[in-house]
């Protein structure tokens, strides 16, 4: 079994609505997500996915959070953007995502809300 693993950022603003304390306020981070594929199959070059190609997925979906406020969009207009919410998210999203599917699997998403903070989501297999 092969696995790979890629990381990327992204700027946001949020608010966990009905938090007892100050992240029920509006405030951002840079979120930093990281995503591990697995399988066993490598193509006749040798790989299992292209990494630019499962950069090019990480980047483009988490491009639709950049700059935006986080709790206005689709995904978290009935859930808080919590770093879980996120992280589960965009499993499901890469796990859909036509540079993955078919090729691999998606172990796990992390998301860092901070250094010192992270979130891990993934699927029994
Ligand atoms: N399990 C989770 N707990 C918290 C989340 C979360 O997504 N999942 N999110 C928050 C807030 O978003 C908050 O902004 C977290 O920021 P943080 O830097 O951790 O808060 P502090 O600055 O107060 O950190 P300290 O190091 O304790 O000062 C909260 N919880
Ligand atoms: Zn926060």
């Amino acid at each position: 079994m092969f696995e790979l693993s890629v990381k990327n950022d992204f700027g946001a603003a949020h608010r966990i609505i009905g938090y007892p304390g100050k992240c029920d306020n509006l405030h951002g981070h840079n979120w930093i997500v990281e995503a591990v594929v697995y399988g066993s199959k490598l193509d006749e070059l040798g790989m299992l996915i292209d990494f630019k190609k499962l950069k090019g997925a990480l980047r483009e979906i988490i491009g639709e959070f950049d700059h935006h406020y986080l709790n206005e969009l689709e995904p978290f207009l009935s859930s808080n953007p919590s770093a879980e919410n996120i992280a589960a998210y965009l499993y499901h999203r890469l796990s859909e995502h036509e540079n993955i599917k078919g090729k691999c699997r998606v172990k796990f998403v992390k998301v860092w809300e901070t250094e010192k903070s992270a979130a891990l989501y993934y699927e029994e297999a």
